[in-house]
């Protein structure tokens, strides 16, 4: 078997050498040529695949380590008997840790208690879901939007987007990308939405730039500075809009669910896949490849009050890391692309072991994703 692996995949040599030969390309443009002799394709969410970039090509399996399909034209692969999977969410944890990263500081530089703030959530899968938990582990209060599980009958207590912007001071969206159809999202953020954000309200796009009209939302915040925006996802990508992102809060490049262990989850669940489709199952234990963290073990003695929290969330991730090289680098063609592909290594909160004071703050943590026990 011939296997055309995206060169941002970690562990992706290792695991599908085991079942042929592996090709590594980069994902943006990958040549028309060298698919001509590939059985598999796994890529991210950079590479378009449709029927232009199948045709003429022997690719029986197309797998794809991402949660976002929309780079995916899944009616032309079925049409092509192409078998395709994706990596459901793998990175959710991520974007979650993401998410508090970037409310932790914006806590912290604007003194308000997160406890004190309600938080809609448009989009409760994989990402909204988990948000909402940790939020609930917190004790702060969220509203939630989703059309298709309210549609399907699911027992939580959804709301419709407008009462969201009218009631939550933070505004945070985990939607996929849809451009068209019942549930459609491509600028489901419009300028008359941007428009009726509370007053000091925080909006946070991390799931994909389109669903936030980009051009609309920079019409807004030259007009209103009591907004804050964050914003890790753009439109279009790679080449943003530098006068919206001079205007953000807080600005990445795409790389709200580049955990190492969010990485890895998305490559052994394809790799998982690929496996089932050519009849070998090989499921991979995620411990036996992740490494030890850098910080592993931590001590903390008193509360776990936000300042705390905050102290322990930054040591594993702190947004900044990632918003001033963006700043710094956005303008020059290419450098999108280099900062995701030269990312520096980040963990999960899983992978820090805090011992504390006793067990009700150890169940906190733990219920908030650090690995915990008392002292
Ligand atoms: N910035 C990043 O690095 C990452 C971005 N993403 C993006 O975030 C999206 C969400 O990720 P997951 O939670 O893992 O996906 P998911 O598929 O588990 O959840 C998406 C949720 O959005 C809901 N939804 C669909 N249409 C909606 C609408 N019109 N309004 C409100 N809700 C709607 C769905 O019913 C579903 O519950 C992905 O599709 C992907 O595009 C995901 C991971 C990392
Ligand atoms: O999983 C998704 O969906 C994402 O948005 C990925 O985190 C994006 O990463 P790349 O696939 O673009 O490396």
């Amino acid at each position: 078997m011939k296997i055309l692996v995206d060169e941002n995949m970690p562990y992706a040599r290792e695991l599908f050498s085991r079942s042929g030969v592996v090709t590594a390309v980069p994902g943006r443009s990958i040549p028309h040529d060298v698919l001509k002799h590939a059985d598999g394709l796994m890529v991210r969410s950079v590479t378009k695949v449709n029927q232009t970039l199948l045709a003429g090509t022997p690719v029986k399996f197309v797998g794809t380590a991402t949660a976002g399909t929309d780079h995916i034209d899944q009616q032309a692969l079925a049409q092509q008997g192409v078998i395709f999977s994706s990596a459901p969410g793998c990175n959710a944890v991520a974007v979650v840790e993401y998410v508090f990263s970037a409310l932790l500081l914006l806590a912290e530089r604007d003194g308000f208690a997160l406890t004190d703030r309600t938080v809609g959530i448009v989009g409760v899968g994989n990402v909204g879901m988990r948000l909402q938990q940790r939020l609930q582990a917190l004790g702060v209060r969220s509203l939630l939007c989703d059309p298709p599980r309210a549609d399907r009958g699911d027992r939580e207590s959804f709301q419709d987007i407008d009462s969201l912007i009218n009631d939550a001071d933070i505004l945070t969206f985990h939607t996929p990308l849809y451009k068209e159809g019942p549930y459609c999202t491509w600028h489901l953020m419009d300028e008359a939405r941007l428009r009726a954000l509370k007053p000091d309200a925080i909006l946070i796009n991390a799931c994909r730039g389109p669903v936030v009209d980009n051009a609309a939302l920079l019409r807004v915040l030259q007009q209103r500075h009591d907004l804050s925006v964050v914003l890790d996802v753009w439109e279009p990508e790679p080449d943003l809009s530098i006068a919206l992102l001079a205007q953000t809060d807080i600005a990445t490049a795409h790389i709200a669910g580049y955990t190492l262990e969010g990485k890895a989850r998305g490559t052994t669940q394809v790799y998982e896949a690929w496996c089932e489709f050519l009849g070998k199952p090989d499921p991979v234990a995620l411990d036996s490849l992740l490494p030890v963290a850098d910080f592993s073990n931590i001590e903390l003695h008193g509360p776990l009050d936000q300042p705390a929290l905050k102290r322990l969330v930054h040591l594993v991730y702190d947004v900044r890391r990632d918003d001033a090289p963006l700043r710094k680098v956005a303008a020059v063609p290419g450098e999108f692309d280099r900062l995701r592909k030269n990312y520096l290594e980040r963990r999960e909160w899983s992978s820090l072991h805090v011992t504390c004071d006793n067990e009700h703050i150890a169940s906190q943590l733990r219920a908030l994703g650090f690995s915990a026990a008392a002292r």
